[in-house]
């Protein structure tokens, strides 16, 4: 078993991991095998055979090693990972990701490993369980140098932070964030750690690589404590973005719509240029999506918010679009640039789930008899959103699956059910309106924006429309009291995921 020497040099790494630690009991490390993670994996395993000794509660630890698959040698890390864990007695995993999916051609292959890799790692943690990175102070210099170069304003400037939460619900902890990189190695050296050096690490066409080999050694023979100013100058810039958070937190609530994540941008009218773009900043952040620099926030304003009232704008954000409907501004995925071709598929109900094309999630039909389930109102719809569902972490999250029903009267045995999606001609009388109306007026009415029109499935009995499913229903799909049966459309969303139907449920209660 690994012992603990609390020698004075090594007491102040301990000190800081064990601070950072208090009140935690499950721990994952996500373990590189370089040298930072391997210092902390060891200094980790030492506080846990001797947690008495550094007045810290017992606790779980384990690692878990990404294999991206970029380089040559991620099998030969991975069981060097193993081995060290196994000499550790610290149970390990390896979890391969593909970079190279066909979808992710195009892309930063170094940005996409570490979005995939943090995703990975926050889909595995257990319940209470807190993730750990071997982020130090160095790191934290060079981060703040590229968000300098992207033009990032003081929340870009705040760097990393010791212990943050994610998604409102995903804990990372970076124990060693005030630690410099020479007292790792001096740690590393003392105690014979045995780690791997990444062959991309010396490669200078990174940006990060650059910065750590051609630029900072020069900044730190100058100024030896440039790493600690700089941290200072995270930490003032951090204290300052939690100020303004606070400060503006009344404002945002106002504004933001928690069922979509949309934005109501007319108040911004009304306030100074700094508070409007303090807020379009906190709603990005908000949605989980990485710090804009400040001219892409001016985008945002002059290019979507500001542009023509009957103009359609769309701002490409990464992956993601920023789009304006009404008074208010969405971010979508990046597929939903386009409506979708018209396109009509039969439901044979001997199967009572119908997958939908496009990842739109899937339909549910129930037969329920009327005395067995009355809803108050048979036009009802109901909403909710099913959270136990939701496991991936990014942007959509919170709005990823969306559960809907509907009540309307059951098929006749000689009618066929099919699922249309698209723009259908003529007439439509719906529930709740006396005269009829074409689709795309009904659409403009209920406030379903553009881009989810040819997205939301159509019900037709034969060549009648009964439902729009979770928006309408029209006279034909109405339950009489003559039937004894009712279906119960449910449709769970695996993509869009707006709560756009908030206006027409209440419109249906009316
Ligand atoms: N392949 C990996 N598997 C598990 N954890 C890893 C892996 N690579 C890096 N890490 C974790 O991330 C920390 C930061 O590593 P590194 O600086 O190399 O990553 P990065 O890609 O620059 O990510 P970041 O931008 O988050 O710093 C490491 O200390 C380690 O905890």
């Amino acid at each position: 078993m690994i012992t603990t020497n609390t020698s004075s040099e090594n007491w102040d790494l301990y000190r800081k991991v064990t601070h950072c630690l208090v009140g935690h009991t499950r721990l994952l490390l996500s373990y590189s095998g370089g040298l930072d993670s391997t210092v902390l994996l060891d200094i980790l395993t030492r506080l846990k055979n001797n947690s008495d000794h550094f007045t810290l509660s017992p606790f779980m630890l384990r690692a878990i090693y990404i294999h991206h698959g970029i380089s040559n040698y991620s099998d030969e890390w991975a069981s060097h990972c193993f081995n060290q864990c196994k000499i550790r007695g610290i149970p390990f995993s390896v979890i391969h990701i593909n970079c190279y999916n066909t979808e992710n051609k195009q892309r930063n292959i170094e940005a996409l490993a570490r979005n995939l890799r943090y995703k990975k790692l926050y889909n595995r943690l257990n319940s209470k369980e807190i993730l750990l990175t071997a982020h130090h102070m160095n790191d934290q210099v060079e981060s703040l140098f590229l968000a300098l170069k992207r033009g990032s304003g003081p929340s870009g400037l705040s760097g990393m932070s010791k212990n943050a939460l994610y998604a409102n619900k995903y804990r990372l902890l970076r124990p060693l964030l005030d630690c410099s990189r020479e007292q790792l190695e001096i740690y590393a050296y003392k105690k014979k750690l045995v780690w791997i050096e990444d062959d991309t690490n010396t490669d200078t066409r990174f940006d990060r690589n650059f910065l750590r080999i051609k630029i900072l050694p020069s900044i730190y023979q100058r100024w030896p404590c440039f790493n600690q100013v700089v941290a200072r100058t995270a930490q003032l810039c951090r204290d300052q973005e939690n100020l303004l958070n606070e400060l503006l937190s009344e404002s945002f609530q106002k504004l933001i719509d928690e069922s979509d994540g949309s934005l109501l941008f007319i108040p911004l009218f009304q306030y100074s240029i700094p508070k409007r773009q303090a807020l379009l900043r906190r709603w990005l952040s908000h949605l989980s999506m990485k710090m804009p620099s400040y001219q892409l926030i001016n985008r945002i304003w002059k290019e979507v918010v500001l542009s023509r009232k009957d103009a359609t704008p769309i701002l490409q954000l990464d992956k993601y679009l920023c789009r304006r409907f009404r008074e208010k501004l969405y971010i979508l995925p990046v597929n939903m640039r386009c409506s979708l071709n018209r396109i009509e598929l039969s439901w044979n109900i001997i199967h009572n789930v119908f997958i939908l094309p496009y990842n739109l999630g899937k339909l549910i039909y129930q037969p329920l008899s009327i005395n067995e389930h009355v809803p108050k109102n048979p036009f009802d719809l109901h909403l909710n959103i099913d959270s136990s569902l939701n496991t991936s972490h990014d942007v959509f999250e919170k709005y990823k699956k969306v559960l809907t029903h509907c009540f309307v009267r059951s098929p006749k045995s000689d009618e066929k059910i099919s699922i249309i999606f698209g723009n259908i001609d003529g007439l439509l009388y719906i529930l709740g309106r006396n005269r009829g109306r074409h689709l795309k007026k009904i659409w403009q009415e209920l406030g379903v924006p553009p881009w989810l029109r040819s997205r939301i499935p159509l019900l037709f009995y034969n060549k009648t429309l009964i439902t729009a499913i979770g928006v309408f229903i029209t006279q034909n799909g109405k339950i009489t009291s003559k039937e004894n049966t009712l279906w119960k459309i449910s449709w769970l969303q695996d993509i869009i995921s707006y709560k756009i139907f908030k206006n027409s449920v209440r419109y249906h209660l009316e």
